[in-house]
């Protein structure tokens, strides 16, 4: 059996459907009933429950589904990212984007209230609102934007996220325009900064708890429960092995930016050139030397807009005591295994292996 929206609304679906019932009540023995939808809903989704969420399409993409849309909805203006900064938290992702924005063919979404600036979408608080909330943030984006970026740092280590993004923006696997960017940092740093930011919003268990003791306790810990998601939260966006290979689930390695986020925060003005080229953005007119500086107060570099020197608020690069060597050396045994297979899949897709990982 099959419902209408398979085949797009198009107007031989009633005749079809008609005609395919005659078909089985003369040629059959199916008992055939007519039920109420809401119940046959609740009957299919408890066989797959996973089909419960709902997928937003580019209703725009394929040519048929275009054909059959209201005079009043057009694809005319339809503006969709090619590039998205997936993350993860925490890895310098917000400095990557504003980098990127000063390219003059760069531009990204407007800005989401209640959304710290990113967009929360696939798999996200916003995802709800559906297609025309997605393409409406980007309308501002002209002709000249070569490429147009969203960021949010959490898509990266989303379960649902490559599936709900690559049904909507890469609907065509030959389409190899869309890149997807991930920054990968030591995931023991990654873990502390987490801890840190979280600290830094007085989160109550981040207040309460050192590191070494939210890191080292063990289930049947009596505190193990109420810790657990500040823990999970700060260990498994790590886990990049893991991550990364979901997204090779839904993206081959050429539509794939690995960044290493050590080196771009040491030497962003390399990384970013070599991005431009990554990228085919025009280097003719537009190079980094000469757009970024570092402050050393700050410890990074920061963007030079009309000369003046601009630098990511205070959120970004906090001051906070540094990991302390047996807490690292904890945090490394914990991640071994993970890095070795991070090594491995890097390896194997021939992705560049940062320098933080050779030693695993
Ligand atoms: N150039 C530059 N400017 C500002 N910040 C930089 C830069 N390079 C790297 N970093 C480090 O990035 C960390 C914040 O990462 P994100 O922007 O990905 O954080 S967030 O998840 O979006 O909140 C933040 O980590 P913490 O220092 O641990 O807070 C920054 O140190």
């Amino acid at each position: 059996m099959t419902h209408q929206q398979n085949y797009g609304h198009d107007r031989l679906a009633h005749y079809t459907f008609h005609n395919e019932v005659l078909f089985l009540k003369c040629w059959t023995n199916l008992n055939l009933k007519w039920v109420e939808p809401e119940k046959l809903s609740q009957l299919y989704f408890n066989r797959f429950p996973q089909e419960q969420n709902m997928i937003h399409l580019n209703r725009c993409a394929d040519d048929r589904h275009r054909k059959m849309l209201s005079v009043n909805v057009t694809c005319d203006n339809i503006k969709l990212p090619n590039l998205i900064i997936v993350g993860p938290q925490k890895t310098g992702t917000s400095a990557l984007l504003s980098f990127l924005k000063l390219h003059p063919n760069v531009t990204s979404n407007l800005n989401v209230e209640g959304s710290f600036e990113e967009m929360q979408f696939f798999g996200g608080t916003n995802y709800k609102k559906g297609f025309e909330w997605y393409q409406s943030q980007f309308l501002q984006a002209a002709d000249n934007h070569q490429i147009i970026v969203e960021k949010t740092a959490n898509y990266f280590d989303n379960p649902v996220t490559p599936h709900l993004l690559s049904s909507m923006l890469n609907p065509d696997s030959k389409n190899h325009e869309l890149k997807i960017i991930a920054m990968i940092a030591d995931p023991v740093d990654r873990a502390y900064s987490w801890y840190q930011h979280m600290r830094s919003h007085n989160d109550s268990i981040a207040t309460k708890y050192s590191p070494e003791k939210l890191f080292s306790m063990l289930p049947g810990d009596p505190e193990y429960e109420v810790t657990n998601r500040l823990r999970q939260r700060c260990l498994k966006p790590g886990f990049y092995a893991e991550h990364v290979d979901r997204w090779l689930d839904y993206f081959p390695p050429s539509q794939i930016i690995l960044i290493d986020a050590k080196a771009f925060r040491l030497n962003p003005t390399q990384i970013m050139d070599q991005l431009l080229i990554d990228l085919n953005l025009p280097t003719s007119n537009f190079n980094y030397a000469t757009n970024l500086r570092y402050v050393p107060e700050k410890g990074f570099y920061c963007t030079i807009k009309k000369g003046k020197t601009k630098c990511l608020g205070a959120s970004k690069g906090r001051k906070y005591i540094p990991i302390s060597d047996s807490l690292r050396s904890q945090l490394n045994s914990y991640y071994a295994g993970h890095n070795r297979a991070l090594l491995k899949l890097l390896n194997r897709y021939k992705f560049n292996v940062p320098g933080w990982l050779l030693n695993f």
